[in-house]
């Protein structure tokens, strides 16, 4: 069945997928008319149907394990191995199961998730699957914001996350993870320990030195500051790293993207014509470094007004949509300009974590989502679309 799918890899590849399994439980007498085994295949037949933008093929076709129990009376219980956490969207077709079936259907999502890029760091560097990059081209637009939020959401869908502070001259990161007075400790004397805060392992330049201390450093200075605390950091196993790149598109962001083994990056931009202008020079910055750029965030798109409901487009409409069609990119979501957004980056929170099914946090994973989707469906070999990449180093 995998054939037609894979029609453009390679046999090797081709052979490292595994056949799906469906083990079947006893079949017990349920509050429908169908036996268990029809039971099996509507679950079976809805996973291969459903497409959405990080599914174009359906779930079906991308899971490398799939175990259907039955034993229990009024539960189905499913557990599938995917190669990127989607744990939020799968509770929705679990969801639409369970109506269609007049019983509950829990499907648990187990990862396997692929490195896309092979590399090499110091340290505890090679526990890092995925390096993901989030920049923006103007200073402002809620990249920090976005990128712990991000990182908290991917957490809520079931990966391992850090996240490192690239932006050495104002590291924001402390602040948003309510740590400004975390320090770092060894155990052994080499490698610092990640400060961990919800789940999420975080490293940043504002942990070590005053802030007043970073801004006078000058650029060769910072670049080797941020290369240490990426190689000098005993990064727990990460499916993916989140590096919260500096503003601008200068010669520090430069050196960052050719420096660090970036697997792709995200733009976050806010609709307004001048973040739009810097954003595009962000995406020429990756393409000249080669790093392939997932898509575009847009940013306080819009403000939803509390009392009468109306959407108002504070800084423009549908920009970072436009843009990411002309860039032939994704548009990665939408995030409202929100008072809880920027209440809870104030106060080291975040609305993922206060409310893991909110609005707000159900929008921040949905982009998660579509970040590691997007990252297996344009650059993992073992991925359905995926042409065979190369990167030159
Ligand atoms: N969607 C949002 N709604 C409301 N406020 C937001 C939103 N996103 C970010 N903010 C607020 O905007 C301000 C700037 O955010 P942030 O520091 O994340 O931007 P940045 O792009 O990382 O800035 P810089 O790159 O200059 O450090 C902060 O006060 C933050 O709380």
């Amino acid at each position: 069945m995998f054939g037609k799918l894979f029609n453009n890899k390679s046999e090797k590849q081709k052979s490292s997928i595994k056949h799906p399994e469906v083990t079947l439980g006893q079949s017990e007498s349920v509050n429908t008319a169908l036996s268990a085994s029809e039971k099996v295949q509507v679950i079976e037949e809805t996973l291969k149907s459903y497409q959405s933008q990080n599914f174009p093929v359906g779930v079906y076709e991308v899971c490398s394990d799939i175990a259907v129990n039955t034993k229990k009376a009024n539960t189905i219980s499913v557990e599938l191995t995917l190669p990127f956490p989607c744990q939020g969207e799968i509770n929705c077709i679990a969801d639409s199961l369970t109506e269609r079936l007049n019983l509950r259907v829990n499907i648990k999502v187990n990862l396997n998730i692929n490195a896309v890029r092979s590399f090499s760091l110091n340290g505890s560097g090679n526990n890092i699957k995925n390096i993901i990059a989030i920049a923006s081209g103007k200073g402002g637009v809620g990249k920090s914001t976005t990128a712990v939020n991000i990182a908290y959401a991917l957490i809520a869908e079931g990966a391992k996350v850090g996240i490192l502070d690239a932006d050495i001259y104002g590291p924001s990161i402390p602040t948003l993870l309510g740590l400004k007075a975390a320090k770092p400790s060894s155990n052994d004397g080499k490698l610092m320990l990640p400060i961990e805060a919800n789940g999420l392992h975080a490293m940043s330049i504002g942990f070590l030195v005053d802030e007043s201390d970073a801004t006078v450093w000058r650029g060769p200075m910072a670049s080797g500051a941020f290369s240490q605390l990426l190689n000098e950091t005993a990064w727990p196993e990460l499916d993916y790293l989140l590096i919260d790149m500096p503003p601008g598109t200068g010669d520090i962001q430069l050196t960052l993207a050719q420096k660090v083994p970036v697997a792709a990056a995200v733009i976050v931009t806010t609709p307004q014509d001048i973040a739009l202008i810097d954003a595009a020079k962000g995406i020429a910055m990756f393409d000249k470094v080669q790093v392939p750029v997932l898509g575009i965030i847009e940013n306080m798109s819009y403000h939803l007004c509390e009392n009468c409901g109306h959407k108002s487009h504070i800084f423009g409409e549908a920009g970072g949509e436009q843009m990411a069609k002309s860039k032939q990119t994704q548009l990665l979501g939408q995030l409202p300009l929100d008072i809880n957004i920027r209440q809870d980056a104030d106060f080291g929170q975040s609305p993922v974590l206060e409310n893991s099914t909110s609005d707000l946090a159900c929008l921040y994973r949905r982009i998660a989502r579509n970040i590691t989707g997007q990252l297996f469906l344009q650059l993992d070999n073992t991925s359905p679309l995926t042409p065979t990449i190369e990167y030159n180093n």
